[in-house]
């Protein structure tokens, strides 16, 4: 279970105290103001909170595609902190996996080509069997030589998400993997996120605005003012399960 105010070891991802100030003097704002939680291995968790919270931020510091103020971030038992520019980079490439909103696919690449395409780039080859199940792990195994206008934009999402976890990454972040779908469609990605998560125990972290996708997750963390305000575990509930009481707690939130 995902725990807030304080870490374990074990933890995929661990954030400790972490602070993050954009910009200086009077215009800086603490969009990050002491964040510390544990995200356990083969666990899923959503972010929510109002606009301005910290939820992207949060997000870019914890896949090191930022550095935090202060505080530090730990990925699979690696302090990421200590690291040269060079070295998060492979550390990105080789242990975190990244779903945006915009699929980010080469529309003259098929599926498996743009499955392997971020290995070609670090001058790798990915065996074909691990693009095929990387593929099939997201129902696409029928789908592997069509290009990204012969599919869905669900089962181009899913694509994506074949890419990033084609190197079987210690934790996917995924910024807000609906926010271009439909209802639909966004279930369907949202069911093969789930299932990646129980079957092959992949560590999540959504930053979502949607209610009834964030009651995919195990746990709904959410922020505010850049601290963690509070955090719904999504159990039987039928109210918690339909999204209907993160989306009252959003409501007040934003109140
Ligand atoms: N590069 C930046 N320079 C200055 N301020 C920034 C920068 N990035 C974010 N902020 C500020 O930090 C705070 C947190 O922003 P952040 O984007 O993390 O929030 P968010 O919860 O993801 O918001 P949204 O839901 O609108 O995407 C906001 O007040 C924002 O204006």
């Amino acid at each position: 279970m995902i725990t807030v105010g304080h870490t374990h070891t074990s933890d995929a991802v661990q954030l400790h105290d972490l602070r993050k100030v954009h910009g200086r003097g009077d215009r800086s704002v603490a969009a990050l103001d002491g964040v510390t939680m544990g995200f356990p291995r083969g666990s899923f968790t959503a972010i929510m909170g109002p606009s301005g919270s910290g939820k992207s931020t949060l997000l870019q510091c914890a896949a090191g595609l930022d550095r935090p103020t202060a505080g530090r971030v730990v990925v699979d038992g690696v302090d990421i902190g200590g690291l040269s520019e060079r070295e998060r980079t492979e550390m990105r490439r080789d242990h975190i996996g990244f779903v945006f909103q915009s699929f980010n696919l080469v529309e003259s690449l098929t599926a498996a080509q743009n499955v392997e395409l971020p290995a070609r780039f670090a001058g790798r080859r990915v065996p074909r069997e691990e693009v095929d199940a990387a593929l099939a792990a997201v129902g696409l195994a029928e789908r592997a030589r069509h290009r990204p206008g012969q599919l869905s934009g669900g089962q181009q999402q899913r694509v994506a998400l074949a890419r990033a976890l084609v190197t079987r990454p210690a934790v996917l972040f995924a910024d807000e993997p609906t926010g271009a779908l439909d209802t639909a469609t966004s279930r369907e990605v949202l069911e093969t996120m789930r299932r990646l998560v129980d079957e092959e125990g992949q560590t999540t972290l959504m930053v979502t605005h949607d209610p009834t996708a964030a009651a995919v997750a195990d746990v709904v963390v959410f922020l505010k003012d850049g601290r963690i305000a509070d955090r719904i575990v999504v159990d039987s509930d039928s109210d918690v399960r339909n999204g209907a009481s993160i989306a009252t707690h959003m409501a007040r939130l934003e109140a």
